[in-house]
């Protein structure tokens, strides 16, 4: 236990990050500064199967019951609640998905913030939903606890105009019918690590950041501005991801509902959890098992080589839009380990001045590029959960 608390003096302040997804939760604790210092982090996974998995850094995991967000988080509270690392919590920050047309700023969380979320539910049903039941139980159990929401749209809330429209009838876009993009704590963090890392020049340049995690996107970004990115109106567009499908023709609604009498609901449902890597595939959602077994599966060859297909292509897109490029950077779980994956993503790309240096690429150095290259490519661990947690300490004037 903490000297201090032991001696009667206040316990260390702390923040609480929580990164709630669709079956997991990840949480956080940092001590603010500048920057925050992590002390303790877990997760919650499997969240509405059988047996959920509680699992802390450094303790084995355990299995819960948690068939929904609710049972988890009151396993997360308990926990919380019990734990020395919570010391004297001082607020939870956490990361929202979808911030609608408004949200360009984090925001403290107050019952109007709540409303207006519910609000925007029909935006993002895969993730809005869950996080505002998050907020409202850390609301019920800790109702002094100052809650921050972070959103992960604000990043490209100021996209040029050309890249925010999408091409459907005039009046949808009054009803915020846009692209927002999302991944935007992790942008935000990218671009702050690439001005420390590689300097304010090379933070200016022509970039594109490559989100690739079991959600995948990327961003590209000139004058430390945000130019376009791969995600649109919600995070099942784009580059094809684990279960998500990415960007594809519209014409296989109908094609679907005539066929197969598919309802909007059960496409949505193929679209973000039954498709990418999990759908062509046929065996997992997860790039470690494919690149395990793609010399005996086509199946997983196909899936992997779409997936680094894709990226290719966005990166030449984004390469067209920012008229030329000056840095890649890759991160998220492919991104910042799977060397193969962002070797076969370059290969082809010469002609933009990417050149891969293989030993560096294999040992994922921080610069992956050759010195001939005239585009830097980096890799750079990203960290959503730092972000929240400075986001928050900055709102809250935490030091
Ligand atoms: N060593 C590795 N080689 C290939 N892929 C990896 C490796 N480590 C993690 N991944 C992949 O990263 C993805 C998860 O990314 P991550 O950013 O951790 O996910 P999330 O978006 O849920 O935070 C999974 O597809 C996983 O297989
Ligand atoms: C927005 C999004 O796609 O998030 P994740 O990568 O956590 O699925
Ligand atoms: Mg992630």
């Amino acid at each position: 236990m903490n000297k201090q608390s032991t001696q009667g003096r206040r316990a260390p302040s702390r923040v609480l990050t929580i990164n709630g997804g669709s079956s997991s939760i990840k949480f956080a604790l940092f001590e603010p500064g500048e920057p925050p210092r992590l002390v303790q982090s877990g997760q919650i996974e499997r969240i509405g199967q059988p047996t959920a998995r509680f699992s802390v850094k450094g303790a084995p995991a355990r299995n819960i019951a948690a068939p929904d967000h609710t049972a988890a988080v009151n396993v997360l509270m308990d926990w919380l609640e019990k734990s020395t690392a919570r010391g004297a919590l001082a607020a939870v920050g956490h990361r929202v998905v979808h911030g609608g047309p408004k949200y360009s700023e984090p925001e403290r969380i107050t019952a109007e913030l709540v409303e207006e979320l519910r609000r925007l539910s029909p935006f993002d049903p895969e993730h809005l939903p869950e996080e505002i039941l998050l907020t409202e139980a850390f609301h019920r159990r800790f109702p002094e606890l100052p809650q921050v929401a972070c959103f992960d749209t604000a990043f490209h809330h100021d996209l040029p105009r050309v890249a925010q429209l999408l091409p459907i009838p005039r009046r949808y876009e009054a009803q915020g019918v846009r692209r927002y993009g999302f991944h935007g704590l992790s942008y935000a963090f990218l671009m702050e690590e690439l001005a420390r890392l590689a300097g304010a020049e090379a933070a200016r340049g022509r970039v594109i950041l490559a989100h690739l995690g079991n959600g995948a996107s990327l961003a590209a970004v000139c004058e430390g501005k945000p130019m376009d990115t791969s995600m649109s109106f919600t995070p099942a567009a784009g580059v094809p991801m684990s279960t998500r499908s990415g960007d594809l023709d519209p014409g296989l609604v109908w094609y679907l509902a005539r066929t197969e009498k598919m309802s909007a609901k059960q496409f949505n449902e193929m679209v973000n959890f039954h498709s990418g890597l999990l759908g062509v595939s046929e065996t997992s959602a997860d790039m470690r098992d494919l690149l395990q077994c793609e010399a005996q599966d086509v199946r997983a060859a196909e899936a992997v080589a779409l997936f680094c297909y894709q990226v290719r292509k966005w990166i030449g897109g984004f390469a067209a839009a920012l008229g030329g490029l000056d840095t890649l950077v890759f991160a998220g779980g492919i991104g910042e380990n799977a060397p193969i994956v962002r070797a076969r993503i370059c290969k082809g790309l010469e002609f933009l001045g990417i050149e891969l240096d293989d030993p560096k690429n294999e040992a994922t150095a921080g610069v992956i590029s050759t010195p001939t290259g005239r585009v830097a490519v980096r890799v750079i661990h990203t960290d959503e959960e730092q972000m929240i947690a400075k986001t928050v300490c900055s709102v809250l004037g935490l030091v």
